[in-house]
């Protein structure tokens, strides 16, 4: 059984003059022990995914389908087994950790209040457990007694995965965990949450704009635009050769990591991103796509088996499509289509 799985999950954030749909109609699977990278440029609707896992979101916020964690739908739980799974079954490393912490509370009090909210501790031994939190996060245990201002942005980070380790989660939901930090300190929490999540076996959400990223740290890969999954599958293979163009595009848009010899000059998508209460009509790539075809503008393809354990929203890989992808930009590397549907995005 999938530690978590989602099922056509919709967010829609009511406002002043309308809905906004950020996430639409998402269905994945997160097996134990995964890492799963969610990509997207700003705006597809990735943390909103991310908070809506924990029902995080503001009342504002609007959400449907299903959220199954370890087979219990978090969207019906009430509010006292939800303050339960949170933290012990699952954590969130929110990006920022200067916004995340409480400025005026040192980090002992504020790794220890999961465990003894959770009743997992006591006073005395809720301190000992920090101390052994913070050196596997690799900070002596005397920054206990630090306030966050005291530290710099990579520490205020690393205190952040140490509190979302305190309860021994089984999910970790990591997102966009280093943005805020220098390239050097990037790559050490990068590596730090690597070698955590395999020492503990906790399954990883990872969110980031940054495909090269991902890529270098999850076992699977879910491609975000306009609030759906347009791809998903092995990350490697996602990374190195998309089925869908606007993974392509993201891709292309960054070299891999540790791999001086693939850099690719960065391909830049043209035009923005739509805003979600004007989508276009049809697929809501094609007005930025290179390969769009005439009807991509009125048809919004769902999501295809696109190879083995793979999927991919586009009419390019849809079984009955037998317009070749044509000279465009970079699809050479276009699947061979496949006859069947995909009954879950991965
Ligand atoms: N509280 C809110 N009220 C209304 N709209 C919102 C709210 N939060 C997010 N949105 C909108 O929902 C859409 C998805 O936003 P979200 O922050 O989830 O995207 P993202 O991919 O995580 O982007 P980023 O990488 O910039 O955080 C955007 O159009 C955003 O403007």
């Amino acid at each position: 059984m999938s530690l978590l799985r989602l099922r056509d999950v919709a967010v829609t954030y009511r406002v002043a003059s309308g809905e906004v749909p950020a996430v639409r109609g998402v269905s994945l699977d997160l097996a134990a022990g995964q890492a799963l990278g969610v990509a997207g440029e700003s705006g597809s609707g990735k943390s909103t995914l991310a908070m809506a896992l924990l029902r995080l979101l503001p009342r504002d916020a609007r959400v449907t389908g299903e959220i199954l964690l370890d087979g219990e739908d978090v969207l019906t739980m009430n509010w006292g087994r939800l303050r339960a799974v949170r933290w012990a079954s699952a954590s969130v490393v929110f990006q920022g950790a200067q916004h995340a912490l409480n400025p005026v509370r040192r980090i002992e009090q504020q790794i220890a209040e999961p465990l003894l909210v959770h009743g997992m501790a006591t006073p005395a031994e809720a301190r000992r457990k920090v101390g052994e939190l913070l050196e596997q996060v690799g900070l002596p245990a005397w920054r206990a007694r630090s306030y966050p201002h005291e530290l710099s942005g990579g520490q205020r980070q690393r205190v952040m995965i140490a509190m979302a380790l305190a309860c021994s989660p089984r999910l970790i939901i990591a997102d966009e965990p280093t943005t805020a930090l220098d390239v050097m300190i990037q790559a050490q929490v990068l590596a730090l949450i690597r070698s955590l999540i395999a020492e503990h076996d906790i399954s990883l959400i990872m969110i980031s704009h940054d495909l090269s990223v991902l890529a270098s740290m999850c076992d699977r890969l879910a491609v975000m635009y306009a609030g759906r999954v347009v791809e998903s599958g092995p990350s490697g293979e996602v990374f190195r050769d998309a089925r869908h163009p606007y993974s392509l595009a993201l891709s292309a848009a960054f070299p891999t990591v540790g791999d001086p010899a693939s850099r690719r000059a960065p391909k830049g998508l043209g035009g923005d991103p739509p805003d979600p209460m004007h989508l276009p009509t049809g697929c809501s790539f094609h007005p930025r796509c290179p390969v769009a075809l005439p009807e991509c503008a009125f048809q919004e393809v769902e999501l295809w088996a696109a190879g083995e354990s793979r999927t991919a929203a586009c009419v390019h890989v849809r079984p009955e499509s037998v317009q070749p992808a044509g000279p465009g930009e970079g699809l050479e590397k276009q699947s061979v289509p496949v006859a069947r549907p995909a009954e879950e995005s991965q």
